[in-house]
């Protein structure tokens, strides 16, 4: 590391690029993620070393978007216990239909309407459910018309309100630990929850907790704290879960999609250019906004 200029790394291996690797890399210039999410970066140490810090900006946005719409069906019409019977050699309707719902009708919250958040919005539409989110920021009025969904300014006002909540905000100083035992406590009982977001924004334990006493009905997503997660990781063991490893934002698709947006940046910084703005995550010792 002591040599590189350049280093480019992926988002699966949180606090990889810590401030002590950041402060021996003496030639260090330019951080490049490899998708999107740069939280295994010390952002903070990058600005103070005068780095550049530049992701591939919606390199996966329909990669993820898509993953979710798909974990929201898996745990609504509880599909994996019903898999898991034809595995097992089983046949019992009434054993998983118990458990097993329509999406139309439901309210869906996404706490996160950036990119990602937007598109799932967007696909949920068909689906005829009541859509709310909470951001930092309003959607433009076109696009909540488009998707009618309703902007919830107080997040824990929203959180009582959804039978889903997905989750779709950058992990930051505000966002980690988010969802701890208080918050979950604030959600409707029986709620499912989908996070392809960061592990960090859940406090693991109390996602444990809230899903074995079954407040917590089914929990889904892509993304742990550590990573890779251990074998003894207690979301791998917790009940109702429909957990994999971190590959929602990693489709054939999108990996081409970031080793083309990686080879144009590579390309500009040789030549001297400017990266597309949306692209910058560290510039001129500055963080982008939301890490701030
Ligand atoms: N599992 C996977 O493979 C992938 C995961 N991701 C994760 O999804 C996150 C979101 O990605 P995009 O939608 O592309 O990013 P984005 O930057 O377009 O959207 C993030 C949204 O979160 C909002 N936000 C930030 N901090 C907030 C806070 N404290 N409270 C409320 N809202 C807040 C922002 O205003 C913004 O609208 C990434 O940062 C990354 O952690 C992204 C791609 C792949």
């Amino acid at each position: 590391m002591e040599d590189l200029h350049v280093l480019i790394t992926t988002p699966f291996h949180p606090a990889y690029v810590t401030a002590e690797r950041i402060n021996r890399a003496k030639n260090l210039k330019l951080l490049l993620t490899a998708g999107i999410g740069s939280d295994h970066i010390d952002l903070k140490a990058a600005a103070a070393a005068g780095l550049t810090v530049a992701e591939v900006t919606g390199s996966n946005t329909v990669s993820v978007a898509e993953d979710e719409l798909m974990r929201i069906l898996i745990l609504v019409r509880n599909f994996l216990p019903g898999y898991h019977q034809v595995t097992q050699g089983e046949w019992n309707v009434a054993g998983v239909a118990y458990r097993a719902y329509d999406l139309e009708g439901k309210t869906v919250g996404t706490v996160g309407a950036g990119r990602i958040g937007r598109l799932l919005l967007q696909r949920l539409k068909p689906f005829n459910c009541n859509l709310l989110y909470h951001d930092r920021l309003k959607i433009t009025p076109e696009l909540e018309k488009e998707t009618g969904a309703t902007f919830e300014e107080d997040l824990d006002a929203m959180l009582p309100k959804c039978d889903i909540i997905v989750i779709n905000t950058p992990l930051t100083e505000k966002t980690i630990g988010m969802f701890n035992k208080e918050k979950i406590s604030k959600l409707k009982k029986g709620v499912l929850i989908v996070n392809n977001a960061r592990g960090a924004i859940m406090d693991t334990q109390a996602v444990v907790d809230a899903c074995s006493s079954g407040h917590i009905a089914g929990y889904s997503g892509d993304v742990w704290y550590p990573q890779p997660a251990p074998k003894d990781h207690p979301w791998r063991y917790m009940p109702n879960h429909a957990m994999t490893p971190h590959f929602s934002g990693t489709t054939i698709d999108a990996q081409l999609r970031y080793a083309a947006g990686v080879k144009d940046m590579l390309q500009r910084y040789f030549k001297g250019e400017e990266f597309p703005v949306e692209n910058y995550i560290v510039k001129d010792g500055e963080l982008a906004s939301q890490y701030r």
